[in-house]
């Protein structure tokens, strides 16, 4: 048997004739290129099938076309191209294209004092989409960072001054007296709450970009929120890092307007949807917080 006689099922009518809007493959295993670095990633990759009378989509052509992805770097070129092969390869079948590519970036992020350095992991999402001749990408991002409520520590400042009124009553004090007491459990009587906390940002990308700006996204969005969690930790960073969360108090609310006015500025970022979740350690839900610019509601 050869290749002329094999049956072809796809090419045969459907018989339930109905259009379907997305049909494809989730789950791709693929290599992609960037920033340098070859990740693992998956792919979803689909069509929609507009002739509701063929029986299916050539999901062999789609899956070819990817190939490309293990030796070029990802950029919204390369998208673009991948995606107009989809819809070229099915001519008069679909009219819309999506590629979304999910991996894991690895950043090597320093220590804040000491010269150690370890690898920090950002879940990652490339979504393309191709419409007729109109091309989107968006980007999707995970960043954990460490948040401290306000309102917190200024219940727990209270508690210090009344520890303070009840250790020194009617007392005069010097001051190697007040800095034992500082030293002591009592002068730090009570501790406000902070968690880990996780800003999924939803980006419109420009797509005349020449690359994609993962990289420097992250860094704005780490830099706007001020206490990105750390990877190698000594005394001294863990020392450092307390000082930066009392210096860097914030709600949700504080966050998200943070990032979302940091992002805005973003020359390489046509619209937005950022949500921060903070795991709340004084409760068993969390607190969130969600801004969108220039996306409708939904
Ligand atoms: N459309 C479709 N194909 C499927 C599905 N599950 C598996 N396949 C298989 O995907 C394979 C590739 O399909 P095609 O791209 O049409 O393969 P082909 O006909 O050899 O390739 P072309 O000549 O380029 O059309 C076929 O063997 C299908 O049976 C499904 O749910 N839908």
């Amino acid at each position: 048997m050869n290749a002329l006689t094999l049956p072809d099922v796809a090419a045969q009518a459907s018989r339930q004739a109905l259009p379907l809007d997305w049909v494809g493959m989730c789950g791709i295993a693929t290599p992609v290129l960037i920033d340098g670095q070859r990740l693992s990633a998956t792919a979803d990759a689909g069509v929609s099938l507009d002739d509701g009378d063929a029986r299916g989509i050539h999901m062999s052509r789609l899956y070819l076309a990817l190939e490309i992805l293990e030796e070029t770097p990802l950029s919204p070129a390369l998208l673009h191209r991948v995606l107009r092969q989809f819809l070229d390869s099915h001519e008069g079948l679909s009219h819309f294209a999506s590629l979304s590519i999910h991996t894991d970036l690895l950043l090597k992020r320093p220590a804040l004092i000491s010269p150690l350095a370890g690898w920090k992991r950002y879940p990652v999402s490339i979504e393309a989409h191709l419409k007729y001749a109109v091309f989107h990408v968006e980007l999707k991002i995970q960043i954990p960072y460490s948040s401290t409520c306000p309102c917190s520590a200024a219940l727990a400042r209270q508690l210090i001054q009344q520890q303070f009124v009840d250790d020194f009553a009617n007392q005069s004090l010097e001051h190697a007296e007040i800095l034992a007491w500082l030293g002591s459990a009592n002068g730090i009587v009570a501790t406000p709450h902070s968690q880990r906390s996780m800003a999924a940002l939803n980006l419109r990308l420009d797509t005349h970009v020449d690359e994609l700006p993962l990289l420097s996204l992250i860094n704005e969005a780490e830099a706007a929120l001020g206490t990105a969690v750390q990877t190698a930790v000594k005394r001294a960073d863990e020392q450092a890092f307390a000082l930066a969360n009392g210096q860097n108090l914030m709600f949700c609310e504080d966050a998200a307007r943070r990032l979302s006015t940091a992002l805005r500025r973003s020359s390489s970022i046509t619209a937005l949807d950022v949500r921060v979740v903070h795991a709340e350690s004084l409760h068993a839900h969390d607190a969130v917080a969600q801004s969108r610019w220039q996306r409708e509601a939904s």
